[in-house]
């Protein structure tokens, strides 16, 4: 089974993944793809992700390959990519891409949706929302990618208690570390599904 990992940023959760899959058999990373050329995944990737041993091609696109060609969707599919794994992808996936791959495109979001999502709501502004709210507790939601920001069907939900003195910070802290205890293997069981 292949997988495409698409990120935006830093790529931690991308090499939480890259890792956990570098020594199981029948599973690969085939792509890595990112809207950012300064995207702190390109490094990792390069460096072989934690383990130094998953080696995958880094493709860099811009707005308009993304939204007015097919080239990604064409790539991924010439590439017989089966699942296609968005760890901290910032763009909306568009609707020719979510179709030729239903149900086989998941998303990871640092919040409990369906609060605290959608539009704009992404990064350190869902960790203010969620100090700002005074709520008593936060989370990671993974679910599968529809046309619509953080809509898609939830997959599976791990929850952390915010204290009432807990800055954005420590709660950005607190969701990383379910992000990378539980993405990785909701990953394996979705392929595992498919
Ligand atoms: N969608 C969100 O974007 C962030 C990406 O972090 P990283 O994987 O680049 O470190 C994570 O918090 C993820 O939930």
């Amino acid at each position: 089974k292949k997988i495409a990992l698409f990120a935006s940023g830093s790529g931690s959760n991308a090499e939480k993944i890259a890792d956990y899959f570098a020594d199981q058999e029948g599973v690969s990373v085939s792509l890595v793809l990112t809207n950012n050329p300064k995207a702190g995944v390109i490094d990792r990737a390069r460096r072989g992700f934690g383990t130094g041993r998953v080696h995958a091609p880094v493709v860099v696109f811009d707005r308009p390959t993304f939204y007015q060609t097919n080239q990604i969707t064409e790539l991924l599919q010439n590439q017989a990519v089966d699942l296609i794994v968005l760890a901290g992808f910032m763009w909306l996936v568009p609707g020719s891409l979510v179709q030729a791959f239903p149900n086989r495109i998941v998303n990871i979001h640092p919040a409990l949706l369906p609060k605290f999502g959608g539009k704009g709501m992404y990064g350190h502004f869902v960790h203010e929302a969620v100090v700002a709210a005074g709520e008593p507790e936060s989370g990671i939601t993974i679910h599968f990618v529809n046309e619509h920001y953080d809509e898609g069907a939830v997959i599976y939900q791990a929850s952390c208690p915010v204290a009432p003195t807990d800055t954005p910070d420590e709660v950005a802290r607190k969701v990383q570390v379910l992000e990378h205890a539980h993405y990785p293997r909701v990953v394996a069981e979705v392929l595992a599904s498919l």
